[in-house]
């Protein structure tokens, strides 16, 4: 006669065999989220737009739109992933955002953020990002080298993110597979995209994506970074502010063949 502890165990192994399913299809799903094999197939400058409602350097940008909205006319209008801003203090985001435009799109998500611990990374994922950020010059070198091995072993891509010569010596030694490079200074918030002129030439010999972020406007000025060597641009300002998100979108889609990683 079969005991009840038996029974319990049959039960439980249909039980496990079901979990196991379960999280099979999790992982190959997370695994279709995937900026770097966008990056891999585009044949035009890669546009990861951001959605911001604030920033410390403009003030309030256009903080009453809808998160999940803004994500679906970004994702209908071409874009390769979404930013999204989660600091609360200064940006007015939130990992509520996150999670309305994680279950509003089906792209790549990045979470930007001024990460300098694991539980925000847990945080990032658990509210569906796949890609988090790390910035080179708010990390020290075992800092950054730690953060971007949880993240790995977490399943999420990392882009790295540097502003000079020394950001880079720092993100060379841990080996990202995407660097964006801010044209603006953190400090002075200065920006200029001869930053991306200076800094890409090396990141693309290095074998890294280059992503060149912030200032990035006009259909000139995307030009300007793909020319410099970027496979993609990171915007929010101008696709916060934009009237018509189709153009702004298409002005920034430059052709883009060398940009690609050879
Ligand atoms: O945007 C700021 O004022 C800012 C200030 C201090 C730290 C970070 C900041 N921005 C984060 C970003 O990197 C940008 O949101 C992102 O690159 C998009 O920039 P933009 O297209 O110029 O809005």
């Amino acid at each position: 006669m079969e005991t009840i502890l038996e029974r319990i165990l049959f039960e439980k192994r249909k039980e496990i065999k079901g979990l196991k399913e379960l999280k099979r299809k999790e992982m190959q799903k997370e695994m279709t989220y995937s900026l770097i094999q966008q990056l891999e197939q585009a044949n035009t400058l890669s546009v990861i737009a951001e959605f911001k409602r604030a920033s410390p350097s403009k003030g309030d940008i256009n903080i009453h739109l809808n998160p999940a909205e803004q994500a679906k006319h970004y994702s209908e209008n071409g874009a390769a992933a979404i930013s999204v801003l989660t600091d609360a203090t200064f940006f007015k985001g939130s990992f509520h955002d996150l999670r309305l435009v994680r279950e509003s799109v089906d792209i790549p998500i990045l979470c930007k953020d001024f990460i300098i611990d694991q539980v925000q990374i847990d945080l990032a994922k658990e509210n569906g990002a796949n890609i988090i950020l790390l910035i080179a010059a708010a990390l020290t070198p075992s800092e950054l080298s730690e953060l971007y091995g949880y993240a790995i072993q977490q399943n999420l891509e990392v882009l790295m993110e540097v502003h000079d010569e020394a950001d880079l010596e720092k993100a060379f030694k841990v080996g990202p597979k995407i660097i964006g490079i801010n044209n603006r200074n953190l400090r002075t918030f200065e920006v200029d995209l001869a930053v991306t002129e200076r800094l890409a030439p090396s990141i693309s010999s290095f074998g890294s994506y280059v992503i060149s972020e912030s200032g990035i406007f006009t259909n000139t000025d995307a030009k300007r970074v793909s020319d410099a060597g970027a496979s993609g641009v990171l915007v929010g300002e101008a696709l916060m502010r934009s009237g018509d998100l189709a153009t702004s979108m298409n002005d920034l889609m430059v052709p883009n063949l060398k940009g690609a990683k050879q």
